[in-house]
């Protein structure tokens, strides 16, 4: 096998580089031929409705070759060309027979990328700081210190003039301001204020007098953290967290011991409601709803059922507070439940000039202002909204150029890459350790590029030991460069300092989940870019997104291949000497395949290898059935090609085992019992969506555990398929990690 950075090519010139000249009925007949093949590759899943024109000197037509009968989810037989070739390398001119690559023909037969119609909107914009300062607030003086000496604040954000007032005044409310705005602290000083002012000294055996409730484990470590900065001067007021993993003795001790300030999971708390004599919620005055929308999903219902009945049960009167940056109809929906008379806290509104003469809050009973629908959602003004069209095959090697493009030609790039299944995640990450990052883990094709800035990867989901999810949370936080791999268990509040990229693999299954990935950059006025990969027949979601009021331009795939050409680990030995030359399309594809035959190499070096890599594709295609039923026009798992996504998984072969039936049938298999006979879509989603947010307390889980980071992937049964158990196995609802 050629070493990588010597691999020879040889990519055939498309049928336009070598015209045959015909004439009279021939070349009429060649004609209809040209129309019925265009026809046949329109009418294919991928292939949109408008074509894109200019792009023939890089996805070459679709031309006759060898072809061989390839499977796709429509069942129908499609043909495709070979995957198999013997390449023949051209160096300096002359023309010499080189070693056999099994590789794939990664820019033939591929659906043409459709222009891209996106209609231009006016994004909804908030003002983020303001010029008040947290002293001309009523707080008590140590708390202004603190904030002003720990915290390093002094100007409050916009989100936090309008809500520190009237939640101090005692009102419930329900808070919308855009992602990274300061809304931790918009409940956390008045929670503070309120609970070390009160007349009969907060005792620690008290119990909680504040009850937070968030998402994920991580975003209750980071609540936890900034709510025990602020009690600093107030010693006596306890916090504590509930957050999971292996730390449930411990909780229990100390919430015998008491906490005031609670911050915990719905699900942890719930475990504890059930199983811990010691909590109660005499004394709660206060309930906050973090990520609200998030925590009333679907997923979460029958937990807040019972910790609403639980606290309800002992105590009526408190102060309820929810907030997002998306408002959605399911925080409208507990709102109805819990809220009392409260007000709505939209920085949207003053910015349009919308709240009351002095900048408070507009009350709930006034309607949203015209023009404030509630699904627009306000995007911070210093992100830069980008997507780009990637035909199935080419997906993999486009999202390792471009992180390389971002993360090892630009400096001090922090990337955040979402993908949409922990499956997903292990798979990329030990490819990208093993290929791009590592040359111990070099691929039997040769050593890869020894990175100029070095390459970091990380990895982040639900089915992680808690202490590794910790740890990987704290080392990316305090790193300054690094790619973070992930599930959506890191879109939610995660406040990750100096973000500078985040990258969509897989398309989120909704606009509001869309707006808090990529709110995981350009936090408090910082400067930050996203970019959404889809599928060319996925290109409708940019007006879905523009419905939104979502703007995105285009970023074109070749421009992101293009990179590759700058990395001489990538390069055909046809270019060889020459260093010069400009980079053209043939030496991007021929740049582009080399790196596809690394991952290829890679993947088909053992079949344990081969079998993991399949897996991942599997779940690929389990968690693309599960887009919501208003989605699937643009997500269809029908719609896939089978042999094209596999190169996207670095098999050159589309699995013989898969197929519609055989998925669905396996996604029966591992769904719990009760929901079979509930067979609506919105459950499966649920059990995604719920996945992220499992108390730590199923035994039934299974773990990745803690290894080596270099460790052969595919060596031990490392959760590729999630264990789902019935819910009476583990006594409580059985939730899947991502
Ligand atoms: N007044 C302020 N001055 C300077 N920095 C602030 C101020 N308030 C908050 N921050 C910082 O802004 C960042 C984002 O805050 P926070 O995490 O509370 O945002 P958020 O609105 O809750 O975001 P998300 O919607 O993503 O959960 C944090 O690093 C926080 O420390």
């Amino acid at each position: 096998m050629a070493a990588a950075g010597t691999l020879l090519l040889h990519v055939p010139e498309s049928p336009a580089a070598a015209p045959r000249t015909l004439s009279g009925p021939r070349q009429a007949q060649a004609r209809r031929q040209a129309e019925a093949t265009k026809r046949k590759h329109q009418a294919s899943s991928e292939a949109p409705p408008a074509k894109r024109r200019n792009e023939a000197s890089f996805l070459p037509a679709k031309k006759a070759a060898a072809k061989e009968t390839q499977r796709t989810f429509k069942g129908k037989a499609q043909k495709t060309f070979s995957l198999k070739k013997s390449l023949v390398g051209v160096s300096d001119g002359t023309r010499e027979q080189k070693p056999c690559v099994r590789t794939s023909s990664l820019f033939k037969n591929n659906p043409e990328i459709p222009e891209l119609h996106r209609p231009v909107v006016k994004q909804v914009q908030e003002k983020v700081f303001t010029s008040d300062a947290f002293h001309e607030l009523d707080l008590h003086p140590h708390l202004i210190s603190t904030i002003n000496t720990v915290l390093n604040m002094t100007s409050m954000t916009s989100v936090q003039k309008q809500s520190i007032p009237a939640l101090l005044e005692g009102r419930d409310a329900l808070v919308r301001s855009q992602t990274g705005s300061g809304k931790t602290l918009a409940y956390c000083i008045p929670v503070v204020q309120s609970l070390q002012a009160m007349k009969s000294k907060i005792q620690r055996s008290d119990g909680p007098y504040a009850l937070v409730l968030v998402p994920t484990r991580e975003l209750a470590l980071q609540s936890f953290n900034t709510v025990q900065k602020l009690l600093k001067p107030f010693t006596w007021i306890v916090p504590g967290v509930l957050m999971g993993g292996e730390r449930r003795k411990s909780e229990k001790a100390r919430l015998r011991k008491g906490v005031n300030i609670l911050i915990s999971t719905p699900g942890r708390l719930v475990d504890h409601i059930k199983s811990t004599k010691n909590i109660h919620f005499r004394r709660i005055q206060w309930l906050i709803l973090d990520e609200a929308d998030r925590i009333l999903d679907l997923g979460f219902e029958k937990d807040i059922t019972v910790i609403l009945n639980a606290i309800n049960a002992e105590c009526q009167k408190r102060q309820n507070v929810l907030l997002s940056a998306t408002l959605t109809e399911g925080v409208t929906r507990l709102a109805d439940i819990s809220l009392l008379n409260p007000v709505r806290i939209s920085v949207l509104d003053e910015h349009r000039g919308q709240s009351d003469p002095k900048g408070r809050a507009v009350p709930e009973a006034s309607p949203l202002p015209a023009g404030a629908e509630p699904d627009s959602f306000a995007i911070p003004e210093s992100l830069d909204q980008h997507v780009t069209l990637v035909p199935s095959k080419l997906r993999l090697v486009s999202l390792a150029a471009f992180i390389l493009q971002q993360c090892k030609f630009e400096k001090d790039q922090k990337m955040i890459v979402f993908f949409s299944s922990c499956e997903l995640v292990e798979f990329h990450y030990h490819l990208f350790l093993q290929t791009l990052q590592s040359r111990s883990g070099a691929p039997a094709s040769g050593p890869l590029p020894s990175a100029s800035t070095p390459l970091k990867f990380l990895r982040l989901h639900g089915n992680m030991e808690q202490e590794e999810r910790t740890a990987v949370f704290e080392e990316f936080s305090h790193s300054k460069t690094g790619v973070l791999l992930c599930t959506d268990v890191a879109a939610r509040g995660l406040d990750l300092p100096q973000v500078t990229w985040i990258v969509q693999y897989n398309a989120p299954p909704s606009p509001a989940e869309y707006i808090h990935r990529i709110g995981r950059t350009a936090r408090i006025g910082c400067h930050g870019s996203s970019l959404l990969i889809l599928a060319p027949s996925e290109a409708e979601y940019v007006n879905l997104l523009a419905s939104h009021k979502i703007n995105i331009s285009e970023i074109k795939m070749e421009d992101i291949l293009s990179v590759l050409t700058r990395d001489d680990c990538f390069k055909g030995s046809r270019w060889g000497s020459q260093k010069s030359r400009a980079a053209g399309p043939q030496e991007i594809r021929e740049r582009a395949t080399v790196l596809q035959t690394v991952f290829e190499d890679y993947v088909h070096s053992s079949s344990r290898r081969v079998s993991w890599a399949k897996k991942a594709l599997q779940a690929f295609i389990r968690a693309y059935a599960t887009y919501p039923r208003e989605l699937k026009h643009i997500f269809h798992v029908r719609s896939l090609h089978l042999g094209h996504v596999a190169k996207s998984f670095g098999l050159r072969d589309a699995p013989q085992n898969l197929s519609v039936a055989a998925v669905k049938r396996r996604k029966a298999n591992l769904n719990r019992p009760d929901l079979h006979k509930k067979t609506q879509s919105k459950h499966r989603l649920a059990e995604i969506l719920h996945s992220e947010f499992s108390s730590g307390m199923e035994a039934s889980v299974a773990k990745v555990k803690k290894q080596n980071k270099h460790a052969e992937p595919g060596s031990q049964p490392r959760s590729t398929v999630c264990n789902r158990r019935p819910a009476s196995a583990v006594g409580k609802t059985e939730k899947c990690p991502q």
